[in-house]
């Protein structure tokens, strides 16, 4: 089974060309330094609009095929921040731990952590994922809630993610 993992960039200004997709950028070295097994991206970079973001995850989800979706941005308390509720919308069960443990994560580095209302959720077979815009926060999120995410797919009956052990460790249960 193909790993198929869909990248969405939420940013009126990155949209416009007025930042370079920094998050998105982030996102995909450090997908490229955790994945042994081979992958294929989607990528999108579209404006904090919310009917905007919840159809390119579902296009994502059920016509792209990804076992994963990562969104970057629009997470905070500004007007036009709508990322948690477009994924909200779209999926059929929320997993509130990401958000907990991502924000747990952050506060160790910024007191602003506390601003970012990141979720995830799965719809169908898919899991998303939602991290901040700043470009320092993905690593910094992805690395806390990253290991287990390979389980969480394997549950999802999606395809089976090797990690590269020695960048990050990915945890499944032993059954005994
Ligand atoms: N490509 C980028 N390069 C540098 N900094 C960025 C980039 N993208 C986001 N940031 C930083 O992260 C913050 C939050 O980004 P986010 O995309 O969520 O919202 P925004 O850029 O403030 O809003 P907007 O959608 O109006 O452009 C930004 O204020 C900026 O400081
Ligand atoms: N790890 C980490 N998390 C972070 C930040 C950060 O710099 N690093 N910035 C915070 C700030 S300032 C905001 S406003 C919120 C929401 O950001 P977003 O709207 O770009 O998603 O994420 C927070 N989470």
């Amino acid at each position: 089974m193909t790993i198929r993992i869909g990248i969405i960039n939420i940013s009126d200004r990155a949209s416009q060309g007025i930042y370079k997709d920094l998050p998105g950028m982030a996102i995909v070295d450090t997908l490229n330094e955790y994945l042994k097994s081979p992958w294929e991206k989607e990528y999108a970079i579209i404006p904090d609009e919310q009917p905007l973001i919840e159809n390119t995850m579902i296009d994502m989800a059920d016509h792209k095929n990804c076992c994963l979706i990562i969104t970057s941005g629009g997470t905070g308390p500004a007007k036009r921040d709508v990322t948690p509720e477009a994924t909200e919308a779209v999926c059929d069960k929320m997993m509130p731990g990401f958000g907990e443990l991502m924000r747990a994560k952050s506060l160790t580095y910024v007191p602003t952590a506390i601003l970012s209302r990141q979720t995830a959720g799965i719809r169908n077979k898919t899991l998303i994922v939602n991290l901040p815009g700043k470009p320092k926060a993905i690593r910094q999120c992805l690395d806390a809630v990253f290991p287990a995410i390979p389980y969480c797919i394997d549950l999802l009956e999606g395809p089976f993610i090797e990690c590269n052990e020695d960048v990050i460790k990915a945890f499944r249960p032993q059954n005994v």
